[in-house]
């Protein structure tokens, strides 16, 4: 079978990963990515990202649970499983004498039906760089020439281990763009990345792993609208705070104050907004450095991993478990 009934091409369910010494770094996830999908695992350092894509990529056998990757299970089925893959892991690990080129034609040697390397090459902005050793690239350009390498084989998924560590600005768009051509292409993408910039800009959905669970999983804006808004401003010259319709009425979760400065939380950014303008055209007064926005991914991340860490994750942030 090529994806289940869902067009689900990866399905992780109850998935456990435990190490030598008993440590389980991987504790009961489930996730299911659809055909042509981005999908991103974030998390704090040693969340278990890499843990949990080395069993997806069929390198190690899970303690727990279950992985199927194009229907087969990467471990015991690797064979079914390989040739329709790519991966990019973390550290590429390639001979550091060989060109750039050599090293393609030598990878391209050990797949099959592979692309011709120097049109890989120049899909990830390498053509100039063909006769280039590996150990004088920059960081950059070998994490360029790591995902070459994963692209080789046409892979219908591919697994991307932290692609654009070490790329500058530039790489990374480049990075984006490429990937994003993949998916449009009907390539499915699951990648970790420490980038909140980049899983907002590149997944469809996500799932942020804490201490190897699954702390909130969904689409970035479902993830991100999981955490309160913000409404920042100046209180008018002569008002307190008090002078302010009741917070409550305005729907306000949480406030601070710095010398003039308010800075309301709220999970009703409409109608909190809307009723403190209300208020300040009444008033006749103006608000001076107004700023009302919806929390970033990054504030999102960080307010669950906070709760995740104090074992108060509300059920809001874990959003439903995508269902086709
Ligand atoms: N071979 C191993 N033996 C024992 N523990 C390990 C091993 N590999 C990883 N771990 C531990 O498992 C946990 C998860 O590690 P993992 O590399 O999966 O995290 P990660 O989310 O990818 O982190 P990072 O963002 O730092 O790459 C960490 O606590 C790590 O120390």
């Amino acid at each position: 079978m090529e994806a289940n009934e869902h067009g689900h091409v990866i399905e992780v369910t109850d998935l456990r990963r435990v190490y030598g010494g008993g440590f389980e770094a991987v504790r009961g996830i489930g996730f299911s990515v659809r055909r042509g999908e981005i999908f991103a695992l974030l998390g704090t350092n040693g969340a278990g990202k890499t843990s949990t894509v080395e069993l997806l990529e069929g390198l190690a056998a899970p303690a727990g649970g279950q992985v199927r990757v194009l229907g087969h299970d990467p471990y015991t089925e690797r064979a079914a499983v390989r040739p329709r893959t790519g991966v990019m892991l973390q550290e590429g690990g390639f001979p550091s004498e060989l060109t750039v080129a050599e090293t393609a034609r030598m990878w391209a040697g050990c797949v099959s039906g592979a692309r011709p390397p120097r049109e890989v090459l120049a899909l990830v902005g390498l053509a100039q760089k063909t006769d280039v050793r590996v150990k004088q690239l920059s960081g950059g350009e070998r994490r360029r020439l790591d995902l070459a390498l994963a692209l080789l084989g046409d892979p219908e998924v591919v697994f991307l281990d932290e692609p654009t560590t070490g790329l500058d600005a530039e790489g990374r768009r480049d990075t984006w763009e490429l990937v994003r051509a993949l998916r449009d292409g009907g390539t499915t993408v699951l990648l970790t990345t420490h980038y909140l910039e980049e899983a907002e800009a590149l997944a469809d959905r996500l799932a942020i792993l804490h201490e190897g669970r699954i702390a909130a999983t969904g689409t970035p804006a479902e993830v991100t609208a999981s955490q309160p808004s913000r409404i920042g401003f100046e209180l008018p010259e002569g008002y307190h705070l008090g002078d302010l319709p009741p917070l409550a009425e305005l729907g306000v979760c949480g406030h601070e104050v710095e010398g003039r400065f308010v800075r309301l939380r709220t999970r009703e950014l409409q109608r909190a907004a809307t009723r403190l303008l209300t208020w300040a055209e009444g008033a006749g007064v103006e608000l001076r450095r107004l700023d009302v926005r919806s929390a970033s991914l990054e504030e999102a991340f960080l307010g669950i991993a906070r709760e995740a860490a104090a074992g108060t994750t509300p059920a809001s942030a874990d959003v439903k478990e995508y269902a086709a």
